[in-house]
């Protein structure tokens, strides 16, 4: 059957190497030459990737399709390189039943490119007041292994305990947004001298610290396993390293944004800048680049956020929490972490694609690029660079954070489960994905 032969790509240890794909799967890497009816894809000067995993994405659908649909997302995570995401839970109906997870799961397994994995909900309606039915949801077809309140805190330490609990019979996980709500009661960014000077309600790092200290201790006393999402000051970093220090099962995800800008980008009231948690101080990014680095933050995760024009062209004080981020994640992460020497290639694949599809206990992950493994990757080509736009977005949202900033890297290609998502830069049409994920590839 014909396949894909991708043609002098430089893998992540340096080494060049073609790269054979039929049926879905990875049937040669090395030397590979073309059979009768392959796509040859010219790699030359492009890295290739596993495909990316992006273990904290709102799709929105259900109920906020005039931001994002499971297409119109799963079609800017390809773009961005990413084969698989986890759809947040804070849809309309929250996913808190087997039946929502379950519509989401389906919408982009028909859709084909990406594979969605819900995240489900840990308490009813994110209403913080009664567990939600974690057990139906990971034994429904959707398979759901991370559970989240994302947008809200689970604040109740004794919900939060029993959460985790619970998760740790079917090996699941609770990603925490970690954010003391009584800590936080109208706040608009980051707590600090220019939260006084513009006259914003500031957010205190310790509204974040406190709960991921309070959530590992409680992961240690029931032995289970904890996330923490979007970690963004540098005291976070200090907790979640004590904790790991410790033995306790934590891992912890920093987005892009955190990683490269400050709450200086507040000053002129844009809204586009406004993102829960806040922008940081340099301190805190420079802390946060460097726990990347070592480990202590174990992925990076987008948060992607969209919101429709009305909810960010307005008042700060009235505008949406969020900024989308799948298009331009590798880019940034490029930017801050590869082109200043602190990641290597190897690494981007680790803390992109391994290590969440590992958290999220997603499988086809494990041996990236090898013979037999199912086919995600995604090519990129590092010394390619683009002045950001709205324009570069694939999404239904146009509220990206980087609109006139120059950054690295492009993705070329994305293949997910041995079909073709993105070509020459390019989203294969819709249809076309449809067709060849229904028969497989
Ligand atoms: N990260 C964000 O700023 N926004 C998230 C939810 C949230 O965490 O508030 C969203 O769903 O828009």
């Amino acid at each position: 059957m014909s396949g894909i032969l991708i043609r002098g790509a430089s893998l992540v240890g340096g080494d060049r190497a073609d790269i054979r794909i039929a049926d879905g799967s990875i049937v040669a890497v090395g030397s590979a030459s073309a059979e009768s009816g392959d796509h040859v894809i010219d790699a030359d000067g492009l890295v290739a990737l596993p495909g990316l995993v992006d273990l904290h994405t709102h799709l929105r659908e259900p109920g906020g399709e005039a931001s994002e649909t499971v297409l119109t997302g799963t079609r800017a995570a390809a773009a961005g390189g990413f084969t698989a995401v986890f759809a947040m839970a804070n849809t309309t109906p929250v996913a808190d039943t087997a039946g929502v997870v379950e519509q989401v799961e389906a919408l982009g397994r028909q859709h084909g490119y990406a594979t969605v994995r819900p995240i489900g909900a840990v308490t009813v309606g994110l209403a913080g007041q009664q567990l939600a039915e974690l057990g139906a949801m990971a034994s429904s077809r959707a398979q759901v292994r991370v559970f989240s309140d994302d947008g809200h805190c689970v604040a109740d330490p004794l919900m939060m305990r029993r959460a985790l609990e619970y998760v740790a019979a079917f090996d699941g996980v609770v990603a925490q947004h970690a954010q003391e709500p009584r800590l936080t009661e109208g706040a608009q960014m980051n707590e600090g001298p220019l939260s006084g000077e513009l006259g914003l309600t500031g957010w205190p790092a310790a509204a974040e610290e406190s709960i991921i200290a309070r959530d590992v201790l409680l992961a240690e006393h029931t032995h289970s396993r904890l996330h923490v999402c979007h970690v963004s000051t540098a005291g976070s970093v200090d907790v979640v390293r004590w904790a790991k220090a410790r033995g306790i099962q934590v891992t912890a995800e920093v987005t892009p944004h955190h990683l490269l800008l400050t709450d200086e980008t507040a000053r002129d009231y844009d809204a586009r800048f406004k993102v829960n948690p806040p922008l940081r101080r340099a301190e805190d990014v420079a802390a946060l680049r460097a726990a990347v680095a070592d480990g202590t933050i174990d992925i990076v995760a987008t948060d992607h956020a969209p919101h429709p024009d009305e909810s960010k062209e307005c008042a700060w004080s009235e505008a949406a929490f969020g900024m989308v981020g799948l298009e331009s994640a590798l880019s940034v992460v490029q930017h801050a972490l590869v082109d200043t020497g602190m990641l290597d290639w190897a690494s981007v694949a680790r803390v992109l694609s391994t290590t969440p599809a590992h958290i999220g206990r997603l499988a086809g992950y494990d041996r990236p690029l090898s013979v037999g493994a199912p086919a995600h990757l995604t090519l990129v080509d590092p010394a390619a660079s683009r002045t950001w736009s709205p324009g570069e977005l694939r999404g239904r949202s146009r509220n990206t954070p980087y609109t006139g900033l120059t950054l690295p890297g492009r993705v070329v290609a994305t293949v997910h489960g041995g079909v073709p998502t993105v070509l020459d830069g390019a989203l294969v049409d819709a249809e076309t994905v449809a067709a060849a994920a229904g028969t497989g590839r």
